[in-house]
């Protein structure tokens, strides 16, 4: 590791300060009360993190509101077109390649078009309470105990 690092101009600090990324991600619910259900998405198995389960979403493109970065993930990796509703939550976590992310979750319950799967292995609707069942990235891990416990929503 160290060869790498000299080869770097002695810039390491820079190198090992990773700038924050904003994510934003949605909570696509339909059904209330007990038949309440969300969208859930799998990454594929060649991309970082393969496999694990998470909020469809991505990063915000520089000059886009946080809503307009969400309603066009919405449309490039799912199809539809989306009304961005409330902010729920934003977390923070640092992963163990040093990268922190914030990611901010807001709730979708209007869209049109229908679910089509354009990037993820698998996609599918969960009840809230059986969310902890699927591997989800670290990240998200917090509030999928608040969803499956009724303390969010
Ligand atoms: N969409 C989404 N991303 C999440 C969630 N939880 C979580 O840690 N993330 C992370 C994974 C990614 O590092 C980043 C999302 O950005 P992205 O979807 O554009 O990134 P990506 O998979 O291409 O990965 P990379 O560019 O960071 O290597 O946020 C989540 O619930 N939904």
């Amino acid at each position: 590791m160290k060869e790498p690092i000299r080869k770097l101009n002695g810039q390491r600090a820079l190198d090992t300060a990773k700038p924050l990324r904003h994510v934003v991600a949605a909570m696509i619910l339909r059904g209330s009360g007990a038949e309440r259900e969300v969208f859930i998405c799998q990454r594929r198995p060649d991309q970082p993190m393969g496999l694990k389960w998470e909020f469809p979403g991505g990063k915000i493109e520089p000059g886009e509101t946080p809503k307009e970065a969400l309603a066009r993930e919405l449309s490039e990796e799912l199809g539809i077109v989306a009304e961005i509703g409330d902010h729920i939550t934003t977390v923070r976590h640092t992963y163990r390649n040093g990268g922190t992310i914030e990611i901010q979750f807001f709730a979708v319950t209007e869209f049109s078009g229908d679910l089509d799967n354009r990037i993820f292995q698998e996609m599918l609707w969960s009840p809230l309470e059986r969310l902890p069942d699927y591997d989800f990235l670290a990240a998200d891990l917090t509030l999928i105990r608040d969803l499956a416990e009724g303390k969010i929503l």
